[in-house]
């Protein structure tokens, strides 16, 4: 049988722990992209220069792409300029309720959870052993990091990322763009744009709205 085939962006680290998902799950790799070819990983072969320089030069149509990029907003933007079909990449060993619902372009990784109901938007990033409990909302873009846990009904806003072994105790909501520290335990609803740290988690910090 003809092997899948799909086209990495992004050529950093975190792209060749897509790039074996995506093996794993039977795809050939037929192009990696990056906008700075100079920082890419040393195991990346074959690389092509990103759409940044010239969106129309970009090979827009053809296998369907995969944005292999670990910062949020760079993800989207890479999305919104790039006019491709997106594919998903999620490790065998994720364990994805039968109720919940993955958009489009989103990677979950080895050892991640979705509980029943949840939902999780466009291009997000479930990491390593992450847990995203039941009846969640997890937008576009954001990222859970390795072995955070999201209980129930928590919300994720468009584009945050929640850090390393963070908490969210159940029906939190966290805004956009947020960021929530390396092992900060967030009890209360977060503001869009806030940088949260500690135990209880506490606001240091609002950024300004990312341009996208
Ligand atoms: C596979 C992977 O690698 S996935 C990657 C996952 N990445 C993460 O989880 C990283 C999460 N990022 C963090 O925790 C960062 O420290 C951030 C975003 C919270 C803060 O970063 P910055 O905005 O650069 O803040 P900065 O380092 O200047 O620290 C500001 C203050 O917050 C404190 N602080 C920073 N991070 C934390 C934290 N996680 N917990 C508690 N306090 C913290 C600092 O000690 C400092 O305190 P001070 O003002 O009293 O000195």
């Amino acid at each position: 049988m003809e092997k899948k085939k799909v086209r990495i962006y992004g050529a950093g680290g975190h792209s060749q722990v897509v790039r074996e998902i995506l093996e794993d799950n039977g795809y050939e790799i037929t192009h990696t992209f990056d906008d700075k070819p100079e920082n890419s990983h040393f195991a990346t072969k074959k690389l092509a220069g990103g759409a940044r320089e010239d969106l129309s030069k970009f090979p827009h149509e053809g296998d369907p792409v995969i944005i292999a990029v670990g910062k949020n907003d760079d993800r989207a933007e890479i999305a919104n300029f790039l006019k491709c079909d997106f594919v998903s990449a999620i490790h065998e060993t994720a364990i994805i309720a039968k109720s919940a619902t993955i958009d489009v372009g989103t990677v979950v990784i080895a050892g991640a959870i979705i509980n029943p109901n949840s939902k999780i938007g466009k291009h997000v990033l479930i990491n390593t052993a992450a847990s995203v409990g039941h009846d969640c909302i997890v937008g576009d873009y954001a990222h859970i990091s390795p072995k955070a846990a999201l209980c129930g009904h928590v919300e994720v806003g468009e584009g945050s990322q929640v850090g390393v072994g963070a908490v969210v105790i159940p029906k939190v909501k966290i805004g956009k763009w947020c960021t929530v520290g390396a092992g900060a335990v967030v009890i209360r609803d977060v503001p869009d744009y806030s940088i949260l740290v500690g135990n209880p988690g506490k606001v240091i910090k609002t950024i300004k709205k990312p341009k996208i």
